[in-house]
């Protein structure tokens, strides 16, 4: 007799896994509503909390098909335990940001065209006006480039991050990658990340940039965090 060892969800995360593929399809519609991706580029993905499980986008798939039966549950080893289509090709790399990061959420990725200018160039968006500080609490950082599919995207992104403040790396040559609390945090964090990456291109094309004093990011990003806002 043979012993079944697929992973399945157990039974007490089903509802919060119906949750997640709701809010994650949801979420998606952002990525284009913000004009952050191209055809099917990009996705976003959300932890199961308590449970080594995440819900990712299925590779390939038009945003406009996209529903929440067609997001697909994966184990934090990127091996799929319940859905109907492979996962992203970004599966490993979130995987391996959910395993570093205990504190993350959400993982987004997209190629949102400023800030993946600055990846192109390999050059860390500096922190020159208040919405970064606010946002990122200093300059977005570049990480390596990294050939995808592998380890190596994820890998990158949590190196890169780690004494950072801000939840966005610019990954070399290839695009954006956002980190949150929760999958709605990551996809805001690459909303504002494109916002800064479009405004700080055309700030440097009238002249030189001027990063602000860091005592005033530091109070600027506190003040963001912690009293901004209901
Ligand atoms: O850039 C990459 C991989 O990082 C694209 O293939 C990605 O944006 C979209 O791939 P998926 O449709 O999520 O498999």
């Amino acid at each position: 007799m043979t012993t079944d060892t697929s992973p399945t969800v157990p039974e007490e995360h089903h509802g919060e896994v119906e949750r997640l593929r709701a809010h994650v399809c949801a979420l998606h519609t952002e990525l284009t509503r913000w004009n952050l991706v191209t055809w099917t580029s990009g996705n976003v993905s959300a932890r199961v909390p308590g449970a080594d499980l995440m819900v990712i986008k299925p590779s390939g798939v038009s945003y406009e098909d996209l529903s929440p039966e067609d997001m697909v549950v994966c184990d934090l080893d990127g091996r799929v335990v319940e859905g109907r289509h492979k996962p992203s090709s970004d599966t490993a790399a979130h995987a391996h940001v959910y395993r570093a990061r205990p504190d993350v959420g959400g993982v987004a990725h997209t190629h949102s065209p400023y800030a993946t200018a600055w990846a192109a160039r390999g050059e860390a968006i500096p922190c020159a006006i208040t919405a970064m500080a606010d946002e990122f609490g200093g300059d977005i950082p570049v990480g390596p480039f990294a050939l995808i599919g592998g380890d190596d995207i994820g890998r990158g992104v949590v190196a890169t991050l780690d004494g950072h403040r801000s939840p966005a790396v610019l990954m070399r040559g290839h695009g954006v990658f956002t980190v949150g609390a929760n999958a709605r945090a990551a996809v805001k964090a690459a909303v504002m990340c494109e916002d800064v990456a479009h405004t700080i291109h055309i700030a440097r094309q009238g002249g030189p940039l001027h990063r602000l004093p860091q005592e005033h990011i530091d109070a600027l990003h506190d003040r963001y965090q912690n009293v901004y806002g209901q």
